[in-house]
This record gives C-alpha cells, structure tokens and sequence, in this order.
C-alpha cells in the first residue's frame, strides 16, 4: 500500500515539473532508459537521419506528400535537361532542387529517428518468455508466450516474466513496471478491481497471480508502443488532411499560373526557359511547410512519449489542443484508489461482531479491492472465524450448492451472497447507500435515522459509506430486510491536485469529477482536490450521457478513467485518457494511456495539443509570407528583358537574372532545414488568451516570413554571384 503511494506520489511530483526525469533518477542504476529524452535538438541527428532521408526518394514515398511530388518532379526534368544541354546554371538549379526534395524528407527522418531509438529499448522488452498456461484441470503446461490466446489464463509467480497483456483474475502481486514507464517504484497489481491490467514483459515481484490474457501477441500494448513511437502506425489527423488540400490547391494554382507564363514570354518574342520556370514553380509552392507538415505531427507524438503518455491517435493530440472539459472519475483517479474498509458501526441494537459476522460473508464472495478489504478487517480485526478457502472459491465460480455469488457491477452498486439453507434462503448485501436502502424498502423494510446519521458522518469525511444488510431468518421476519450498519471504506486524494487544477482552469478547461459515489463523499473529495464541478451517483451510462451532452454544445471533451465502468465514455471522449494502472477495457478504449496513472498529466497533453497546433499554424504562415519575397527574386529575373518596368521590383538589385534564380532556390531549400528544429521543438507555448497568441506569431511568422527571404536570398546572391555561369 505505502509503496503505490510513494510510487504515484513521485510521478506527480516528476510531472509536476518539465516532465522529464530528473538527473537523480537517471543516475539510478535501477532505471530503464527506454523512455529516454530526446529533449534538445541536436545537430548530429540531421547528419545521423541522412541516409534514411535518401531511402525516402522513392515515387511511392514521394507521392504521399503533393507539394513535395512537385518539386521532386521538377528536379527529375530539369536533371534531364541539364544532362542535355549542360550548363553551369542547370547544373545548380538541379543540384539544388534536388536538396530541396532531400531536406524534406530529412526533416520526416529526423522526427522518426528520434523514436526509433526509444522503439529499440521496447523490443528489448519484447523478449519471448515462456508462459505457464493454466489448464481446466488445475494443471499448468509450458507455452512460449507467442502461442498464447486471448482469454488463456497463465500463472505468474515472484521473479517471472509476464508474458502478455492482461488481467490479473487472481491474487495480489508488486510488479516492476519499469522497463515500459521508467519508474523503478514496484507497483501493486490486483484482480477485481481497477487496478487489474498487466502488461508483458513487466515483472512479478512478490506473491502469484493468475492473469487472463487480453490481447493476441503481436498486437500487445508494447508492439503498439513500438509501432508509435516509429511513426509505422501514424495517419494524417483531419486537420493534416485538411491544410493538405490547401497547399495542394495553391500548388495547383501557381501550376497554373507558371504554366501561363511561357506563352506570355513567347508572345513577347522571347523564348521560354523551362528550368526558370521550374525553378519558379518551385519557389512559389508552400515547400517549407510542405517539407515539415508530417515532422511536425511526429514530433507533437515524440513530445508526448517524453512525458510518459502514449497517444494511439494524431487526432487525439490535436483534440487536447482545443478541450473545454475535463471528466474524470474519483476513485484511482483523483484518489489513490486502493479504497480500504477502516471502520464498522452497527445500526442501533446491533452488536458490531453481528454486524462483523454479515459483513464478512457479504464480501466471502466479493473479489474486489473493497471486498477483500472488508474480509481482512472483518477477520483481523474483528476476529471472525473464516471460511475455509476451497468454500469461498466454490463460491465465488458459483459451483457450490449453498453458495450463489452476487458480484458487484457499476449499475446495481452492491454486491453479496445467497446462502441457501434448510431454513431457505438469507440474502446478505451491502453497497451504496441509496442503494441498499432502495433494497431494503422495496421488500418491504425500514432503515433507522441513525444509519443514515452513520452514513452521512462517514461521507461528509470523504470516505465512501457501504450499507451492510440481510434478508432471510437471521434477519428476523422472514422475507423482510433488516440493516445491521455502515462500513467506511477509506481512500485519500493524490498530493497536488488543487493546484494542477488550477492550473487547467487557468487554461479555460472546466474540470468535472463524475463518481458513482454518493454525493455527500463526492462533495468532500471535490472540495478537497478543487474541481470545478461534480457529479454522483453517476452509472456507466451517465457518465456517457455526460459526455454526449458536452460535445453536443459543440465542446470538446476529455475524460481520464480506470475502470471497465470508464470505457464507453473514454472511448466516447475527444481525448480518452486512460490510466495504466486500469483495467484492460479502460486502455482499449482510451485514445491514450499515461504510464504514469496521473490524471493531471492532462495539463501537459493540453499545452502539447496547443503547441502542435499554434506550430503548424506558424508555420504555414512563415511559409506563404516566404513566397512573396520570391516573387520579387524571380519576377524581374523573368521579365526584366521584356518589361523594363518591372526591374522596379528588383529591390534586392541581384547581380543576374541566373543568380536570382540560384539564389532564391537555394534560400527555399535552406529555410527547410533552418526550421526543421523548430518544427520538432514546436513554438514556446505559454497559457494565454487565443488572440493575443494569434496577433503575436502573426507578427513573428508572418512579418518575419516576409523580411527574412528579402535578406536571405540577398545575402546567398553576394555569394551566388562568384560562381560560373551567374551572368
Ligand atoms: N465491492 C463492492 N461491493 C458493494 N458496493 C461497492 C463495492 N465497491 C464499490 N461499491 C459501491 O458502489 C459505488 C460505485 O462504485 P464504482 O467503483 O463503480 O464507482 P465509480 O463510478 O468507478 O466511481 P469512482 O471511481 O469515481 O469513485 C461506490 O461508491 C460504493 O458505494
Ligand atoms: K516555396
Ligand atoms: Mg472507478
């Protein structure tokens, strides 16, 4: 228990500042380094990507990115023409619309080289480890984990290997997650409850588990890691296919317009250049954020995976960029979710040992968290003599004649058992309040004023009250229930959250916790860990409806969830969030996992949405602003023989018309490798107003998008002009 504490505990503490591990934690022996930074951009990783920059110039590749395909077509005909009718200027145009091509694809090489090194250390996990399927029998046989399937059950003991992903279906066990989170801290993984999920190639630390395979090998959570941070798995989110038609649209048009020049030219008795115009074409295409459009998603990915979450979507990182809500659930969420039973009070009139006795053979057949708890309180420290354990498994699969379990599901909100006797049946429940007394008052029974006193102190303390009561002979009146008490199941609130939700609310996210506890608990723990807004009692279907609702006013919405009764809103979320210390259901579902089961992180994925967003917003901008200066190059390097007039816009005064040409070709290759670190960095993004973002990189990107190439292709022509053949 201390350990899951301290575990999340320093996650949020990691998180709470860059995100990134500190130099404490990397010093640690112990820790794995698969999620090692990429932080700073480094020089050597341009030269590094080169050779995989050149594997890309294939058609096929080329073909996937319009803007580019154009210019990778006019470096094919102007080599042709230059092998043709050589000269020192075709020769440049060639070489240097050839780097253009090249520069692109090394920007794309860059961002998908810094996971490929991550993806290396995962198949470091991904060892294939034999596995001891367990058989109807009772029997266990050998299988390497490659051969099991989804719904094997495999036992796992101290110092073993899990061999795939799962649930544990059986038994308590610390496993060391590090090797896929990087946090040394062991952590508790049990069956039942919302903290079920195990992933392979995690170790069993301590005790045994039974765990039920989930997902078929080769598609388990670390080959899907694999695949992300590699980049194999990404598609074009909407909005990438979106400025994808723009650019394409405008290549189009300036297609067209260069295309219209050559008869102009002719008409005025001068005979048209294909390689000017090419070059021309070339220049006025959107190549800067064509050549970085896909670096940039990559990179938003990459800045993700720094931060220990892991997002299955493109979409998803985008959507986080926009939320105006946060859902989330309370227990394991805002709470450290091992809810604990610490107390029994008996209604009036009955005896706390009474009350003990029901209690216990409620929860007999209760395999989750609380159930297990409320047997372990029962028994140590109440002094209830157990079951024998054969019982209370025959119990539990509801193969033994006097026994029927009745499990605990997120609709009913109560759990128990029938125990069959000479005397007929006695029904033992317990569960949420209004539940149970829903229960008791439908067949006909009272609920004294003083249990809903105990239920209301026990609440209002931010604990979660169960109602314990019976119905059948030990009850009294056959057939009438009767309550014997409250059991206060314990649980305390991660460290840290007021301010983190602070934080979101300085974003302009509202934060709602939607518990299926009652309202008085969900009041306390509300205030305490300062969400803007609450809702209880809520079912699995509320909390969808819920969501349907937000997103129907046209907002966007993100829930962070652990449990199975999460699932259809995670998956109905913008962004699903889902905790790795959930349940398998609640990772399916989720369009995103954080390692660290810290929802705040939220934060984090938020500002990373935004930042996505605000750079390839940038630099669309900076690109067009670009082109303007290009005309001015290349306009008069064009006409200038034919219209005298328009040597006025040759406010550069370039040396010729070749080395305007040259100089404004090598100046649209440059700015694609000068901004390849900032589109992997992505632009500082800061919590402010969306305007005032807006006007500050329209001044930035946009003004500087027009004064940079006028001093650039100036510049590059002082040098341009030396060479051969320049006029
Ligand atoms: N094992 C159990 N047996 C009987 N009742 C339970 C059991 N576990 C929880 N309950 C009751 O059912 C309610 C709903 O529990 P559940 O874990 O589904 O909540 P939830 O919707 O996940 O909410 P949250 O995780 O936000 O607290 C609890 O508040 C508690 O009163
Ligand atoms: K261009
Ligand atoms: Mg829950």
């Amino acid at each position: 228990m201390e350990t899951v504490r301290e575990a999340a505990g320093r996650s949020q503490a990691r998180s709470s500042g860059d995100g990134r591990p500190d130099g404490a934690a990397e010093a640690d022996a112990g820790r794995s380094t698969v999620l090692v930074t990429t932080g700073a951009f480094d020089a050597r990783q341009l030269v590094a990507s080169i050779p995989q920059a050149v594997r890309k110039l294939t058609p096929r590749a080329q073909a996937r990115n319009p803007v580019m395909f154009v210019v990778y077509l006019g470096a094919i005909v102007t080599t042709a023409l230059a092998i043709w009718q050589p000269s020192w200027f075709s020769w440049a145009v060639t070489v240097w619309l050839s780097f253009t091509v090249v520069f692109a694809n090394l920007a794309e090489a860059v961002a998908e080289g810094r996971g490929r090194a991550q993806a290396d250390s995962l198949r470091k996990v991904k060892r294939d480890t034999m596995a001891r399927r367990l058989g109807a029998d009772g029997s266990t046989v050998e299988v390497p984990g490659g051969g099991l399937r989804i719904g094997d059950l495999i036992v796992v003991e101290a110092g073993e290997v899990i061999a795939g992903d799962g649930d544990v279906v059986e038994g308590i066990a610390t496993v060391d997650e590090s090797a896929i989170t990087g946090e040394s801290a062991p952590v508790v993984r049990e069956s039942g409850g919302d903290r079920s999920a195990v992933t392979g190639g995690t170790v069993v630390l301590s005790d045994r588990i039974i765990v039920r395979i989930t997902t078929a090998p080769g598609a388990t959570f670390v080959d899907r890691m694999i695949a992300l941070v590699e980049g194999a798995s990404r598609k074009k989110t909407p909005n990438e296919i979106a400025l994808d038609i723009l650019l394409t649209s405008l290549t189009i048009i300036f297609l067209l317009a260069v295309v219209a020049v050559g008869p102009m030219q002719q008409y005025a008795g001068q005979s048209p250049d294909p390689i000017k115009l090419i070059a021309l074409l070339v220049c006025l295409i959107p190549t800067t954020i064509g050549a970085l459009l896909s670096s940039i998603g990559i990179a938003g990915m990459d800045r993700l995976v720094q931060r220990n979450v892991l997002a299955m979507s493109g979409r998803a990182v985008e959507a986080a960029g926009d939320v105006d809500t946060l859902l989330m659930d309370k227990t394991g969420t805002i709470t450290f979710g091992n809810r604990r039973a610490t107390e029994l009070t008996g209604a009036p009139g009955v005896e706390t040992t009474q009350l003990a006795e029901v209690a216990y053979r409620c929860s007999l057949a209760d395999d989750t968290p609380e159930g297990r708890s409320i047997v372990g309180l029962c028994v140590h420290e109440y002094g209830i003599e157990t079951i024998d354990d054969s019982t209370v498994v025959a119990a539990r699969s509801r193969e033994h004649p006097e026994y029927d379990a009745v499990a605990f599901t997120a609709e009913t909100r109560m759990s128990g058992i029938d125990v069959h006797g000479r005397g007929g049946t006695v029904e033992y429940r317990k569960g949420a309040a209004d539940a149970v007394v829903r229960w008791v008052r439908g067949h006909g029974g009272t609920v004294p004023e003083a249990v809903h006193e105990q239920v209301a102190r026990v609440s209002s303390g931010g604990a979660t009250p169960l109602v314990v009561a019976v119905r059948g002979a030990v009850g009294g009146d056959a057939g009438v229930p009767r309550v014997l008490g409250v059991i206060r199941l314990s649980d305390v609130v991660k460290p840290g959250m007021a301010g983190r939700f602070a934080q979101l609310r300085a974003m302009g996210i509202r934060t709602v916790m939607v518990t299926g506890d009652n309202p008085l608990t969900a009041q306390a723990i509300a205030a305490e860990a300062g969400v803007d807004d609450f809702v209880a009692e809520a079912t699995p279907e509320d909390k969808l409806a819920l969501i349907r609702t937000e997103q129907s006013g046209g907002r966007l919405v993100a829930m962070t969830g652990d449990g199975t009764n999460d699932a259809p809103a995670l998956a109905q979320a913008d962004v699903g969030l889902a905790m790795n210390t959930g349940t398998s259901a609640a990772k399916e579902a989720g369009n995103m996992v954080d390692l660290d089961s810290d929802p705040t992180k939220l934060i984090d994925v938020v500002a990373i949405g935004k930042q996505l967003l605000i750079t390839r917003g940038a630099l669309t901008t900076f690109s067009l602003a670009n082109d303007l200066a290009k005309y001015f190059a290349i306009l008069p390097a064009l006409f200038g023989g034919i219209y005298p007039q328009l040597d006025a816009l040759n406010v550069m005064r370039l040396h010729s018309a070749q080395s305007a040409i040259v100089s404004a070709v090598i100046f649209n290759a440059l700015v694609i490798v000068a901004l390849i670190p900032l589109s992997l960095r992505g632009v500082r993004y800061r919590p402010s107003s969306a305007s005032r973002l807006l006007g500050r990189n329209l001044l930035i990107y946009g003004v500087g998008g027009v004064i940079t190439p006028f001093l650039g292709i100036w510049l590059i022509d002082l040098v341009v002009r030396l060479l051969p053949g320049m006029g």
